[in-house]
């Protein structure tokens, strides 16, 4: 599902990622560890085609990140999540169901068993940091895509959404998708993670790869 060969990419005068090479088969869970600032949601970035590297070889489904078709079959569960502060809950996640033909009503189920449902109507500017991880979360994933991204989906959530989306995780995990994830904490992924990539600290420029 995706091949990384001799990944760098450099932030400012830091070098994030030096040469890394991994395999992802398709349907395998993948937790990415790594101290702060050891380049995990870098490489995230690059998975979903929001970021250029350096030089290497980055390929999703076979095709480059940013190739429009790979869209479709990936999801990335941003932190902080990137949305329009000035629509309600509501009309954001009816922008997404209209991207992926959906029906917002659909989304409904997902967004009760997160405790989100009785925020519909509440402008994503007033909710609260966890109200807006539980939308973000919902955004990102409402297509069911086949890859899925997620940076840090336990930061900040309630018990029940905790679970909530743990529980998604084991049925997409079930279903044979491909989900990577980047969490500090091993607790929520017990018996999710197939394998495990941990990155090393950055470096300053001029330093040892
Ligand atoms: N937009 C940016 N511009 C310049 N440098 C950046 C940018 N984003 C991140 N960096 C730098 O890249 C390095 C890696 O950051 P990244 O967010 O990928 O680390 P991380 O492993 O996800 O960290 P954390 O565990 O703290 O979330 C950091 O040293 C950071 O300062």
């Amino acid at each position: 599902m995706i091949d990384i060969e001799n990944l760098v990419v450099r932030r400012g005068e830091e070098s994030v990622l030096r040469g890394l090479t991994a395999h992802v088969p398709e349907g395998t869970t993948v937790r990415v560890a790594g101290p702060n600032g050891s380049g995990k949601s870098t490489l995230l970035h690059v998975i979903a085609g929001l970021l250029t590297p350096d030089s290497g070889r980055v390929t999703v489904a076979g095709r480059p990140p940013a190739d429009p078709a790979v869209r479709a079959v990936r999801g990335f569960v941003q932190e902080p999540p990137p949305l329009y502060e000035h629509l309600t809950a509501q009309e954001q996640l009816g922008l997404v169901a209209g991207v992926w033909g959906l029906r917002a009503e659909n989304l409904r189920e997902r967004a009760a068993s997160l405790g989100l449902d009785d925020r519909f109507d509440v402008l994503v500017g007033e909710l609260s940091l966890g109200q807006r991880k539980k939308l973000g979360y919902l955004c990102a994933t409402a297509h069911e895509p086949r890859l899925v991204l997620l940076d840090e989906p336990f930061n900040g959530l309630d018990a029940a959404a905790e679970r909530a989306v743990r529980d998604d995780l084991v049925r997409w995990r079930a279903e044979g998708r491909t989900l990577i994830v980047v969490s500090h904490s091993e607790g929520p992924l017990t018996d999710l993670v197939d394998t495990s990539l941990t990155l090393g600290a950055a470096k300053s420029a001029g330093a040892d790869a």
